[in-house]
């Protein structure tokens, strides 16, 4: 088998990731791992498969959306192509230095603070001490916490710590980035102002972008190509419109 198309950032052939044999793996593992391709190649036996023989692809500079009713595998997916979990069957190729999952349920250490967060989480896009410390001003003055900067994640609110997660990926803008619901947490002002942002962000011609987002509208003025999950199976992958127009068909009739 040939290697990776040069144009692609992200190539998913025929991932099966199933639970129980996937766990998710420690965070100082997951930090060595994550930039390599993963190869994994077991049997899901009779485990229950959250995501069935999916493929699809992301080219460089890229931003591609994710659908699909709630349980059809789109975190357990993106989660398999940040390296949080493992696959049972297929191979997911990613080709960056930089790559960031920004989700509400992975990523900061609770006890620590916001402050030292933006460090751990910049350590794991891949970025040095002095390109976060460059960065840490924009950062906070982006998260509008103020003192809660200093404050353990553990004392956040949902808003607040989806904050925090957008503004470090935001300003570091790593290569890669894989973003799970998170347009569509805060209030409406950080809501408007992070769509900004992130237009801005996809914007650049050197950046590859998955959104997951069960808002079809927000999807459509950011993405080029939709992939429809359903029931963990690739349903469709294709241009924007289409997708997104017999999704809407099919949940809403
Ligand atoms: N840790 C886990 N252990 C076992 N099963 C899980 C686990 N996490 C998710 N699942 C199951 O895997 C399937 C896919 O879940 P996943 O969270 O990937 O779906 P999703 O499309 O992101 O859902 P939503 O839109 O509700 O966020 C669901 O049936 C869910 O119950």
């Amino acid at each position: 088998m040939s290697g990776i198309d040069t144009e692609l950032a992200i190539d998913v052939k025929n991932v099966t990731i199933a639970y129980r044999n996937t766990t998710a793996v420690n965070y100082r593992i997951f930090l060595k791992n994550m930039l390599k391709p993963r190869k994994k190649q077991i049997s899901a036996g009779n485990d229950f498969q959250a995501v069935k023989n999916v493929s699809f692809n992301v080219r460089k500079g890229e931003t591609i959306g994710i659908v699909g009713e709630n349980g059809s595998g789109k975190s357990t997916l993106l989660g398999a192509v940040a390296g949080v979990y493992g696959v049972d069957k297929g191979r997911i190729t990613v080709r960056s230095d930089h790559c960031s999952l920004l989700s509400l349920g992975t990523g900061f250490q609770s006890r620590l603070s916001g402050y030292q967060n933006i460090f751990l989480s910049g350590y794991a896009m891949g970025f040095s001490k002095e390109e976060i410390l460059a960065s840490l001003d924009e950062i906070i003055e982006f998260s509008e916490l103020g003192d809660f900067i200093q404050k353990p994640v553990k004392t956040y609110s949902s808003g607040m710590y989806s904050k925090l997660a957008f503004s470090i990926s935001s300003v570091l803008t790593p290569e890669i980035l894989l973003v799970d619901e998170i347009l569509s947490v805060g209030d409406i002002r950080f809501r408007q102002k992070s769509y900004a942002k992130m237009k801005q962000m996809i914007t650049d011609e050197h950046r590859s972008v998955i959104i997951v987002n069960h808002s079809t509208e927000s999807l459509r003025g950011l993405c080029s190509r939709i992939l429809w999950l359903h029931q963990g199976e690739g349903k469709m992958f294709g241009e924007t419109d289409e997708v997104l127009d017999a999704y809407r068909k099919f949940m809403v009739g």
